[in-house]
């Protein structure tokens, strides 16, 4: 009998009984009807001894995208790629590689300790047409499980669990990391639509790139391999398994380079957070909830994002603070619908890190960066939130040479001494260095590369000791003047008079 069922499809097989099903209904007395439909699905049943288990993609209220759907998806695309006739392709891992999946409607056999089972992949589009912004909003997708119900026990208990551990194995062995970014509020919500966006991750930035003192790119690297192998370690001492870095440094010294080079080596996501398109505290805690293990969170220009000199400005006015400020109304306006629009506060980003990290999953990075790091407020930096923090400067002579290996190819030159002592009196950034060092034609040698970098640090050079001259020059201007100035304020006090400027 099962091998009957086998040659034929079971999908059309069914598609027939339910034609029969719906004619007999049609043209059948009344009377009979009621008895017909009390009778068809034990014979049904008979002439179909099969079960069938549906997994549908979304879950609980489709919001969330189903896990086994998932699994299933891969494991299926891996089985059918051999025997369906239909599938579909997808490019993953940097172009190299396209992983398949099977096709609507299509159908695949699959054997599992001696049993067969068929899967189906169905797709149901809405039954009534209706315009929207998104097209795709009713559609449900789902794979179907057909299988003898002899074997029900088998495969409801071994067969699904196979099925989920190797999917998973797949798709780790594809995997295609990824960059998200964070969505307005308003699209957060509706049949597909997400939290997060994302695009394929594969900025080629690594730790041998980037140009940076020695030792300490060093101590960086070990941090965090020790950090994503201690799942036990933090187990054993009670600390949710995250680490926080805080880069810092002037614009240019590669704090984005180190987080790319980061996720490039411990094999991560990364969720760029937009802080000033989150309304209010609480969605940014559904946002975080919303990141997945293994994966990097990053908040750029931190100083920017939030008011986190709140508690200064509010000491500031509380004792008067600028006059002139508080009493245009304008301004006052302005500030107040800054305000409304931009709810998220230092506190309620501290209890976002905080209540993250210690309540849901781990193996969880967060990056910080700030151009001023001076401005932070400790709250936010101290250790336990943002346990390491990491300067990034100006160019060293460590730094050149990794640039030189990368760019030029050489390892030692006789212009890299005088670029030693030049790097060592003026302030360049890695992105000005490593921009001047770069070949600009074919035909561009070392050596006028090299040439190039000198001339730049001299020039560098030459415009912050005029700098600082005129700098000189103003502060003894001020010291002159400051004697002249102290008398005529108090000529002023103790004459009365009215100076105006
Ligand atoms: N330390 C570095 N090593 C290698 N490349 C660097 C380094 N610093 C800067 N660069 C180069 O300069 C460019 C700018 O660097 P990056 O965006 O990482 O700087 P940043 O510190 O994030 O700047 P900002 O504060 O403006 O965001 C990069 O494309 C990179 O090629
Ligand atoms: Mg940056």
């Amino acid at each position: 009998m099962a091998m009957m069922w086998e040659m034929l499809n079971l999908g059309s097989t069914m598609g027939t009984l339910m034609l029969v099903y719906t004619v007999c209904k049609q043209f059948l007395p009344r009377q009979l009807q009621l008895y017909f439909e009390k009778y068809f699905k034990k014979i049904v049943s008979f002439i179909y001894p099969y079960v069938e288990i549906t997994f549908d993609e979304f879950t609980g209220e489709r919001l969330k995208r189903s896990e086994a759907y998932s699994a299933i998806r891969t494991y299926l695309g891996d089985k059918s790629s051999a025997s369906a006739k239909r599938l579909k392709a997808n490019v993953v891992k940097d172009s190299q590689s396209v992983v398949l999946t099977m096709d609507y409607n299509e159908e695949v056999t699959d054997e599992f300790e001696g049993v067969k089972v068929w899967w189906s992949a169905k797709r149901t589009l809405p039954s009534t047409q209706r315009i929207s912004w998104y097209p795709d909003d009713d559609e449900k997708r789902s794979y179907k499980l057909t299988v003898h119900k002899r074997h029900r026990e088998l495969i409801t208990q071994s067969y699904v669990s196979h099925v989920m551990k190797e999917g998973k194995e797949i798709a780790t062995k594809n995997r295609q990391r990824k960059l998200f970014s964070n969505n307005p509020s308003q699209n957060w919500y509706g049949y597909r639509r997400s939290k997060w966006s994302n695009v394929a991750f594969e900025h080629p930035a690594t730790f041998d790139t980037l140009a940076m003192d020695a030792k300490l790119k060093e101590e960086i690297k070990n941090d965090l391999i020790k950090f994503s192998t201690a799942k036990d370690y933090y187990a054993r001492i009670g600390k949710a398994w995250k680490r926080g870095y805080l880069l810092y440094g002037p614009p240019g010294t590669g704090k984005s380079s180190m987080i790319a080079a980061m996720a490039n080596l411990l094999d991560y996501d990364v969720y760029d957070l937009e802080l000033t398109a989150v309304k209010e505290n609480a969605e940014l805690r559904r946002l975080l909830l919303d990141t997945s293990s293994k994966s990097i969170v990053v908040i750029e220009d931190i100083d920017c994002s939030v008011d986190l000199t709140g508690q200064r400005e509010k000491k500031k006015t509380e004792k008067g603070g600028n006059d002139e400020e508080q009493s245009d109304p304008i301004t006052k306006k302005v500030k107040e619908d800054e305000k409304k629009e931009n709810k998220v506060t230092l506190s309620g980003l501290l209890n976002c890190i905080d209540g993250l990290w210690s309540s849901c999953g781990g193996e969880r990075i967060i990056v910080f960066t700030t151009n001023y790091v001076e401005k932070l407020d400790p709250a936010l930096i101290r250790r336990g939130r943002m346990d390491k923090h990491i300067e990034l400067s100006y160019c060293c002579f460590d730094a050149f040479k990794v640039f030189a290996k990368n760019y030029l190819e050489i390892d030692s030159h006789s212009l890299f001494a005088e670029i030693e002592t030049l790097l060592g009196e003026t302030k360049m950034t890695p992105a000005d260095v490593a921009e001047n060092l770069m070949p600009k034609s074919d035909y561009d040698e070392v050596e006028t590369c090299l040439k190039r970098l000198i001339e730049a640090l001299k020039e560098a050079r030459e415009k912050a000791e005029d700098e600082a001259r005129l700098m000189a020059e103003k502060e003894e201007e001020e010291v002159k003047q400051k004697p002249e100035k102290e008398q005529c304020v108090k000529e002023v006090k103790e004459n009365g008079v009215t100076v105006s400027h």
